[in-house]
C-alpha cells in the first residue's frame, strides 16, 4: 500500500565529525534507499540540514557561526552545494527532486500554509522527492523554526504522512544521553507522552557538534507528529537502509506511537503552525473545564494576561505557573481582556460598552498540548 513517508536528516548525519565534509557515502545510500521506496510506490519526502554545516566546510570554518547574519550568509553558500550533491545523486538514480525551502511564516497565514500543502500534493503527484530546508537566509529570529526536527513534524503533519524518521547520529533515544552517561538505557518504544514524562529522559540541551536541538527537539517534533496520526522513529543516520528494515517490521530505534484520534488539521495548524503572541494564566476551574470537560474558555477563569495581541490571535493557556495547557485563538485583544479578566460573561458589555463574544476562547479554536 502506498504510504507518505518524510525522512529528516541532520547535519551530524551528513558530514563527518571534526572536518565538517560531507559525508558521501551516507548520502549515496539515503538516495538509494528513497529511491528504492520510490520504485516502491511510496510517497517520500526529505528534509535535509547541512545548509550551515556544509558552508562552514567550504568557507574554512571551523565552528558553527552564532551570530545571525553570518549564519543566514553561510547557510546561502552551503544550501546551493548541498542541493548540488543531491541533485547528481538523484539524477543519476533517474530521480527528479524539487527544492522546497519554508520559513515559519509560510505555516503562519493560513492562505500560504493551504499553498504549501497544494505543492506538496502536486510535486508527490508527479512522483518528485521534495527536498525540504528552513529558509535560513531570509527566516528572522521570530519566524524561525530553529531546528528541522519540528520543520519535519510540520511537513508530516501538513501532508498527513503515515511515518517521520528522524535519522541522528545515535541508533535511538536513550534514558540519558548516551555520550556521557555510558550505562544510558536504549528506549525502543514509546507508546504516549505521559509514558515519556514518567520515565524522566534526560536530553540535554546540546546538540553534536554540527547539529542544533540533539534529543530536545526530535521529542518535541515527535509530539508534533504523533499528536497528527504519523508514526515516528528515531534511528542512526549513517545507515540509511535501516528505513527499509524498519518498514519491514525489524526493531531498530526508538519508535513513537501515533495518537489514536488524530487532532484536526486545522487544530493542528492552530497548535503547532501558529507562533503564540500572549499567555493566559487560568485559575484552576477553568484549567478543569478546558481540560478535563471539553468546555470553551470564559474570561472568568482567566487570571493574568501577558504580551500584546489582537482578536484571533494565537495564545498560549496556561496554569499559574506559566506551565502550557492549551492554545487557542483569542476572541478579544490583550487591551480588551486586560479589563474583562476575572469577570463574569454578562458584565463584558457594561465594560467593553459593546456586546462582544461570550467565550474568550472558544472550544472550536482550542487545542490541549
Ligand atoms: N537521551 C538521549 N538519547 C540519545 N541521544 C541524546 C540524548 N540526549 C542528548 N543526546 C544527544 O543528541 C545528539 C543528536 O542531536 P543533534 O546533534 O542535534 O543531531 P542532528 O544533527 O541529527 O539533528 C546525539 O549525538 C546525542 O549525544
Ligand atoms: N537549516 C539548518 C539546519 C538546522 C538544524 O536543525 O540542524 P540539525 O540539528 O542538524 O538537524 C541547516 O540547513 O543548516
Amino acid at each position: 500500500m502506498t504510504k507518505t513517508i518524510v525522512v529528516k536528516i541532520g547535519t551530524s548525519s551528513l558530514t563527518q565529525p571534526g572536518t565538517g565534509q560531507l559525508a558521501l557515502s551516507t548520502i549515496a545510500t539515503l538516495a538509494e534507499t528513497l529511491c528504492y521506496l520510490r520504485q516502491q510506490g511510496h510517497r517520500v519526502i526529505l528534509v535535509s540540514s547541512g545548509a550551515v554545516g556544509v558552508g562552514c566546510a567550504r568557507l574554512g570554518l571551523t565552528e558553527r557561526p552564532k551570530a545571525i547574519a553570518l549564519k543566514q550568509a553561510v547557510a546561502a553558500v552551503g544550501q546551493g552545494r548541498l542541493m548540488r550533491v543531491y541533485d547528481d545523486l538523484f539524477t543519476t538514480l533517474q530521480q527528479p527532486i524539487a527544492q522546497v525551502l519554508l520559513t515559519r511564516s509560510d505555516l503562519v497565514q493560513r492562505s500560504r500554509y493551504l499553498n504549501v500543502y497544494n505543492t506538496f500534493g502536486e510535486l508527490l503527484g508527479l512522483g518528485v522527492i521534495p527536498v525540504v530546508n528552513e529558509n535560513d537566509t531570509v527566516a528572522v529570529d521570530e519566524l524561525k523554526f530553529g531546528d528541522n526536527d519540528t520543520l519535519s513534524a510540520l511537513v508530516a503533519s501538513l501532508v498527513q504522512a503515515d511515518w517521520l524518521f528522524l535519522l541522528t547520529d545515535v541508533d535511538r533515544l536513550y534514558s540519558a544521553d548516551p555520550r556521557s552517561v555510558p550505562d544510558a538505557q536504549p528506549i525502543a518504544l514509546v507508546s504516549n507522552m505521559k509514558e515519556l514524562a514518567e520515565l524522566g529522559i534526560q536530553t540535554g540541551t546540546q546538540g553534536s557538534q554540527w547539529g542544533t536541538g540533539g534529543m530536545v527537539t526530535k521529542i518535541s517534533a515527535a509530539r508534533i507528529a504523533i499528536a497528527a496520526g504519523v508514526r515516528t522513529v528515531i534511528t542512526e543516520g549513517r545507515f540509511p537502509r535501516n528505513i527499509e528494515k524498519i518498514l519491514q517490521g525489524e526493531p531498530l530505534g526508538t519508535h513513537f506511537q501515533p495518537q489514536p484520534e488524530p487532532t484536526s488539521a486545522r487544530k493542528r495548524w492552530i497548535a503547532y503552525g501558529l507562533l503564540p503572541a500572549g499567555k493566559l494564566y487560568l485559575d484552576a476551574g477553568a484549567i478543569a473545564a478546558i481540560a478535563q470537560a471539553g468546555k470553551s474558555l470564559l474570561a472568568a477563569g482567566i487570571k493574568a494576561v501577558e504580551g500584546e495581541f489582537e482578536t484571533q490571535e494565537a495564545v498560549q493557556l496556561c496554569d499559574s505557573s506559566g506551565n502550557e495547557i492549551a492554545r487557542g485563538l483569542v476572541n478579544y485583544s490583550s487591551d480588551e481582556l486586560q479589563k474583562i479578566r476575572g469577570c463574569h460573561s454578562r458584565e463584558i458589555p457594561t465594560i467593553l460598552g459593546y456586546v462582544g463574544a461570550e467565550t474568550v476562547v472558544h472550544r472550536d479554536n482550542l487545542v490541549l498540548t
